[in-house]
C-alpha cells in the first residue's frame, strides 16, 4: 500500500477532523479566487454601464453596481480570512494530534517487540524513526496538505469559470496542465527511493552518535577522539551525498513546470487579446481570464515544493508505518497466572536454544522442585544467562519446553509470568530519577518503609544514607552516578522489593567487595525461604550453599549435585573450586 494510503487508514479516528480540514480548505481557495471574478464584473460595469451584467440583473446605476461590488468583495476577503484561520488551526491540530498518537503507538509496540529484534537493530537508528520520522508527518500536515488540496481546488474552479467565459481560451490554457501534472509525477516517482534513502543515512549517522556518546569514556581512555570524528565524518558524508541525490532532482521541478506555465500563459495573452480586438470577446472577460491564468497556473510552480515534501514525509511515514507493522513474536498465551497462586516449581525438559544457527543450549533438562536454590556455574559462554531469558521468554525455545507449575510459558500470560520473577541481571538497567524511584521501578507505589526494608536486605541502606539527600538523590542517567557495585545493590533491593514467587539472579553479587557479598548473603538466606531461586555466578562462594548446583559446558548440564557431593566428585566443579580457593575445602579465598 502506498504511504498516503497506510496514513489515511492508521489515522481512522481523525478523519472527521481531516474531512473538515479539507472542506475549510477548499472554501478558503474558493473565496480566494472570487476576488478576481469581481474584477472582471467591475470592468464589465464601467465600460458597458446599463447595459453590463449588473445592469441586466436589475441594478442600472453603476455607482450602485460599484457599492455592490465593494460590499461583495468585503464579504468575500472576510470569508477567505475566517476559512484560512479554521483550515489552519485544524490542520495544525491534527498534525499535532496524529504525531502525538503515532509516537505513543510506535513506542508502545516497540516495547513488546522481541529482545532479539532490538540486539539485531542500532539504538540511534530506532531514535531517528520515533523522533525524527514522526516529526516529518507534523511538518507534512501543518503545510503540505493544505497545499495539495488548494492547487487541486485552484486548478478546477479557474477552469470551471474559464469554460464559462471563453471555451476556446479555456482548452489553450489548460493544454499545459497534464504536462505540469505528469512532470510533477515524474519527479515524484524519482525523489522516493532517493529521500528513502535519506532517511536511512540519517537512521545510521544518529546510530553512531549514540553509540559514541554512550561510549565516551572509552573514546577517552584509548584517546580514539580522531578515529571517531572520521567515523562520524563518514557517516556524515554518505548523509550528505544521499541528499544532494535528491536535491538534484528536486531542485529541477520549479523551472521544468514554469516552463510549461509560461507556454499556457503566452497563449491566453496573445490568442486572448486577438479575439478582444475581434469583438469575440468582452474586455470583462478578456481581464478576467489574463489573471485567472495566473491564478490557474501558478499554484502549480508550488507543486515543485509539494512534491518535494510529500516525498520527504512519505519517506519517512513508510519507515514509522513499518515499525508499528512489525509483528511481536512472544505475544504469550491467554492462561492467566495470579501471583498468589504460584507455586514455584520449575521444570527444563529437554529444552535446546540457539541464538541464530549457532547453538546455546542443547537438551538441558532440569526439574526445581518449589523453594529450592539451583545454581548454575560454568564457562563464560556456556549459556546461563540464556537459561534466564528463556524463563523470561524474551527468546523463544525451540525445542523442548519450560514449564512452571506445570504449565508450558507459552500458555502463561506473559505479563503474569513475568510478574511472577524477580530478575537481577548482568547489566540492570537504572533509570533517571531517585534512589528511591529506582528501587521502586516495578512496585510503583510502594511505600517508603518497604523501599527502606529491602535497601536492607541488599545492604545498600548505608550506603544511600551517605548520598547527598539519601533515597531522594538522583542519580543521572542509567545510574553513572553511582559505582557498579553500588547499581548491583539497588538492582537487587528492586528484586527484593518485588517479593515475586521466583527469583533469578544473574551475577548480582559480582561487582562488590567480599564482606559486602557476606552481607547480601545472609539477607538472602531469609530472602530465598520458600521462593524458587535460580543463582548464576562466577564467584563459587556465592553460589555452595544452594541446594543444587549445575555445571554447564558448551550450552549442556555436565554436573549437578550440592556442593559436597560435586567437590567428592572430583570434576569440573572441584577443580573450578581448588582453583578459586586454592585449597580442597573450607573457607575459599575468591578470586
Ligand atoms: N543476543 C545474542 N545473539 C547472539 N548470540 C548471543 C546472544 N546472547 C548471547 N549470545 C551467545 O550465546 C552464548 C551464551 O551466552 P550466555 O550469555 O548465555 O552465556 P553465560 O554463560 O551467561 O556467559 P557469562 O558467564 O559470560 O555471562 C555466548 O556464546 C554468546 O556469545
Amino acid at each position: 500500500m502506498h504511504a498516503l494510503q497506510r496514513l489515511w487508514h492508521h489515522a481512522r479516528a481523525y478523519r472527521r477532523d481531516i474531512r473538515l480540514a479539507t472542506l475549510y480548505s477548499a472554501l478558503n481557495k474558493l473565496f480566494d479566487i472570487l476576488p478576481e471574478v469581481l474584477i472582471g464584473v467591475a470592468v464589465d460595469s464601467v465600460v458597458n454601464r446599463g447595459d453590463a451584467l449588473l445592469g441586466r440583473l436589475g441594478l442600472p446605476d453603476v455607482k450602485h453596481q460599484l457599492l455592490l461590488l465593494g460590499a461583495l468583495t468585503i464579504a468575500i476577503w472576510v470569508c477567505e480570512s475566517l476559512f484560512e484561520y479554521l483550515y489552519s488551526l485544524k490542520w495544525r491540530g491534527l498534525a499535532q494530534a496524529l504525531q502525538h498518537d503515532l509516537r505513543l503507538e510506535a513506542y508502545d509496540h516497540v516495547q513488546h517487540l522481541d529482545l532479539g529484534w532490538f540486539e539485531e537493530r542500532s539504538t540511534g537508528n530506532l531514535l531517528a524513526i520515533l523522533n525524527d520520522d514522526i516529526n516529518q508527518l507534523e511538518r507534512f500536515l501543518n503545510g503540505g496538505a493544505n497545499q495539495i488540496i488548494q492547487v487541486f481546488c485552484s486548478s478546477l474552479l479557474v477552469g470551471l469559470v474559464f469554460f464559462v467565459l471563453t471555451p476556446q481560451i479555456a482548452v489553450l490554457a489548460l493544454v499545459p496542465v497534464p504536462f505540469i501534472l505528469y512532470g510533477a509525477f515524474f519527479f515524484q516517482r524519482r525523489l522516493a527511493p532517493r529521500y528513502a534513502a535519506v532517511r536511512e543515512q540519517a537512521g545510521r549517522v544518529n546510530g553512531r552518535l549514540n553509540n559514541n556518546i554512550l561510549g565516551v569514556a572509552t573514546i577517552k581512555a584509548f584517546t580514539a577522539e580522531d578515529y571517531e570524528l572520521d567515523r562520524i565524518r563518514a557517516e556524515s558524508d554518505a548523509y550528505r551525498e544521499a541528499n544532494h541525490a535528491a536535491i538534484a532532482w528536486s531542485a529541477a521541478i520549479t523551472p521544468v513546470i514554469r516552463m510549461a506555465i509560461m507556454a499556457g500563459f503566452v497563449a491566453t495573452l496573445v490568442y486572448g487579446g486577438w479575439l478582444t480586438l475581434d469583438g469575440e470577446l468582452a474586455v470583462g472577460a478578456y481581464s478576467v481570464l489574463v489573471f485567472l491564468t495566473q491564478r490557474l497556473l501558478w499554484p502549480l510552480t508550488g507543486l515543485a515544493e509539494i512534491t518535494d515534501l510529500y516525498q520527504r514525509s512519505m519517506a519517512s511515514i513508510d519507515r514509522v508505518l513499518g515499525l508499528l507493522e512489525t509483528p511481536v513474536r512472544s505475544a504469550g498465551g491467554r492462561t492467566p497466572l495470579p501471583r498468589a497462586a504460584v507455586r514455584g516449581e520449575l521444570e527444563f525438559d529437554d529444552v535446546s536454544f540457539a541464538y541464530g544457527t549457532q547453538p546455546v543450549l542443547e537438551h538441558v533438562t532440569l526439574r526445581i522442585p518449589a523453594g529450592h536454590t539451583v545454581a548454575f556455574v560454568g564457562n563464560t559462554g556456556s549459556g546461563k544467562t540464556t537459561l534466564a531469558r528463556l524463563l523470561l521468554r524474551f527468546f523463544e525455545i525451540e525445542r523442548g519446553a519450560i514449564r512452571l507449575d506445570g504449565r508450558d510459558i507459552r500458555e502463561l500470560d506473559l505479563r503474569d509470568l513475568r510478574h511472577a520473577i524477580g530478575f537481577v541481571s548482568q547489566d540492570s538497567f537504572l533509570t533517571e530519577g531517585t534512589v528511591a524511584d529506582n528501587i521502586a521501578y516495578g512496585s510503583f507505589g510502594a511505600s517508603r518503609a518497604a523501599i527502606v526494608a529491602a535497601a536492607q536486605a541488599a545492604e545498600a541502606h548505608e550506603f544511600i544514607e551517605r548520598l547527598p539527600q539519601g533515597y531522594d538523590t538522583a542519580i543521572g542517567e542509567r545510574g553513572q552516578k553511582l559505582s557498579g557495585g553500588q547499581r548491583q545493590r539497588l538492582a537487587l533491593a528492586r528484586a527484593i522489593l518485588k517479593d515475586a514467587p521466583i527469583l533469578v539472579l544473574d551475577e548480582a553479587t559480582s561487582a562488590v567487595d567480599n564482606e559486602t557479598e557476606a552481607a547480601i548473603q545472609h539477607s538472602l538466606e531469609q530472602m530465598v525461604v520458600g521462593r524458587t531461586t535460580l543463582l548464576i555466578a562466577h564467584r563459587l562462594s556465592t553460589v555452595r550453599h544452594a541446594d543444587r548446583i549445575c555445571v554447564l559446558e558448551r550450552g549442556r548440564i555436565v554436573e549437578a549435585g550440592t556442593h559436597e557431593q560435586l567437590l567428592a566428585r572430583g570434576g569440573s566443579y572441584a577443580a573450578l573450586w581448588r582453583l578459586q580457593t586454592g585449597e580442597r575445602g573450607g573457607a575459599p579465598q575468591p578470586a
